[in-house]
């Protein structure tokens, strides 16, 4: 059976997967589905006796059509992540190839789950899998649209910022320059206490004024940059510099009135990050956090809800902590008990230099860490409440091997009978490449979002989904959910809750692999 190939193209006009049901409608503006979502509810009587009892909620939901202009604004744009991937949608949009000692090489998008990887849409006649791309489940923007812009505490134009970086290949640098010079940097907020004294070196392109003017700025360059290039929605994504952990103050940042308040105070615990999250949900910007510290303080998350706006983070979740939210769960999902995980890695690129500080490595070691405590905490059989496998990352700076990773990981495991198992993975690639890709995904899935709305039932009003997008999840190590929600690391549910909800929007059940026309007496 051919796969159905579904270019992202077209599903950029809006011609996606069409469902032939009932409880879909597809009127000219949106899809409308009727959805059905099973639960199964299990309560314990006094002997011990679980019962299970299967329930089912019926949804609504109402997705757009039409995802109008819509740009991004990153803060940090002049750093390895922001110069690759506006380079590199740069390249893709204009089919720019480039010669390397291996031959031509094409742009792609590797490594965006979103347009480069595929979603088992049903089975065909004969029975075969049918998969067709992430991003064709429903209309999504495609990145050769997106519209670029964004601030840097560093002045440098983005052609030589993308010099500076060192990540994509001479050839096609080359070729780019002349575009990706023309891009400059607003300037933005620097407070030098949130991020490594040696960000200093670069920091010529900073605001002045209070923390209250700054947000001030902040707000007008949104909308700037909506108004001058006819924008019908913004996004902003951080993926500046990891800054230290804020101290989370009563009276400071634990709501957002005492926030505001703070910000027009100008207390020394608001940082940078917090105010840009501030400033985008006040413009109606969706903001997005990729990097490691807290800025989704209570108060932010608290303005977001009363606002809205979606919020989402924390830290692009690239390689080393990935493969660990894959392997940890193959391994204690298969009775393994992982007793040791030893992360190393040293890299040699700007963000190495800015974690090479205490401060800012540990916003980054909580992130790295808290990755597998779903996965130890769901297997009681292995893991008594509470315990957990030794867990140590360690971080390195070595300016030499550049934006280079080198990843070192040991799980050391019990097994049957007392035996041990050590597993042990090298892995080395540009952290840019790897993380660059999710930039992109983490804005698709946010602007989808925002053309979303659901109801429980025919007669409740239209809402939009919690304003704190844990549905982004896959892309980041440290998922910051709704109040009360389960925080889920394992990469193939997170992968699974996103496919199954866009297919939700659609009307479809949710996938499983059961065969049971295969496995069952036909
Ligand atoms: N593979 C990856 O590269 C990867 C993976 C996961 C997370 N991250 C996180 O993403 C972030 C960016 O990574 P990177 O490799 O691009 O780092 P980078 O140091 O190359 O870029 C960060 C940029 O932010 C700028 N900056 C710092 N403070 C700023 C502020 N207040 N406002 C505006 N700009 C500011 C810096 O001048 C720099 O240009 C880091 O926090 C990093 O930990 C990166
Ligand atoms: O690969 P991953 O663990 O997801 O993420 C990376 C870390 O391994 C690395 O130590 C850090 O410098 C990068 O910013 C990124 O966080």
């Amino acid at each position: 059976m051919p796969q159905a190939q579904t270019t992202s193209q077209a599903s950029t006009n809006g011609t996606f997967v069409k469902v032939n049901s009932a409880n879909v409608r597809y009127t000219e503006t949106a899809i409308e589905s009727d959805y059905y979502y099973d639960k199964t509810i299990v309560s314990q009587d006094g002997s011990g006796m679980l019962s299970a009892s299967p329930v089912k909620v019926h949804y609504q939901f109402r997705t757009k059509k039409e995802t109008g202009k819509v740009g991004i604004m990153l803060v940090g744009w002049g750093g390895n992540n922001g110069t690759t991937i506006t380079a590199s949608v740069l390249a893709n949009k204009h089919n720019v190839t480039w010669t390397t000692r291996r031959g031509v090489q094409q742009p792609n998008y590797y490594g965006s789950v979103m347009l480069a990887s595929t979603v088992k849409l049903g089975v065909a006649e004969d029975g075969s899998d049918v998969t067709v791309p992430f991003n064709s489940l429903v209309p999504m923007v495609h990145p050769n649209e997106i519209v670029f812009g964004g601030w840097d505490i560093s002045g440098m134009n983005l052609g030589d910022a993308m010099t500076r970086a060192q990540v994509l290949p001479y050839d096609l640098q080359r070729q780019l320059y002349d575009l990706m010079r023309e891009y400059k940097p607003l300037p933005s907020i620097y407070y030098p206490d949130f991020i490594a004294a040696n960000q200093s070196e670069r920091a010529d392109n900073v605001l002045k004024g209070s923390k209250q003017e700054n947000l001030e700025q902040i707000r007008k360059d949104i909308r700037d940059f909506k108004a001058n290039n006819g924008l019908d929605k913004v996004i902003v994504l951080w993926t500046a510099n990891t800054e230290r952990y804020a101290d989370i103050i009563a009276g400071v940042n634990d709501t957002a009135d005492n926030l505001l308040q703070a910000i027009a105070s100008g207390h020394s615990e608001v940082s940078p990050s917090t105010i840009f999250a501030v400033a985008s949900i006040l413009e109606g910007a969706p903001f997005v956090n990729g990097s490691p510290q807290n800025t989704l303080v209570p108060g932010v998350i608290e303005l977001s809800a009363s606002k809205n706006c979606f919020v989402g983070g924390d830290d692009f979740k690239t390689g080393q902590t990935k493969i660990k939210s894959v392997l940890t769960e193959f391994l204690v999902n298969a009775g393994i008990k992982p007793v040791a995980i030893t992360s190393y890695n040293h890299l040699g690129n700007n963000d190495g230099y800015n974690l090479s500080a205490p401060a800012q490595f540990r916003s980054k070691e909580i992130s790295k860490s808290n990755v597998v405590d779903d996965m130890v905490s769901a297997n009681h059989l292995l893991y008594k409440k509470g315990e957990h496998p030794d867990h140590t990352i360690v971080i390195k700076y070595v300016p030499s091997v550049g934006d280079s990773k080198r990843a070192l990981d040991e799980y050391v495991s019990e097994i049957f009978m007392g035996g041990l198992s050590t597993i042990s993975i090298y892995n080395t690639c540009e952290d840019s490449l790897l993380a660059s890709p999710l930039i992109l995904d983490l804005f698709m899935v946010t602007e989808l979002m925002t053309r979303v709305e659901y109801r429980v039932d025919s007669s409740a009003n239209w809402e939009p989904f919690h304003s704190v997008l844990s549905i982004l999840s896959y892309m980041l190590k440290a998922p910051v959910v709704p109040p009360n929600t389960p925080v889920v690391n394992a990469l193939s549910k997170q992968r699974a809750a996103m496919e199954n909800i866009m297919r939700a929007f659609i009307g479809l059940p949710p996938n499983n692999d059961m065969l049971l026309e295969h496995v069952t007496k036909q």
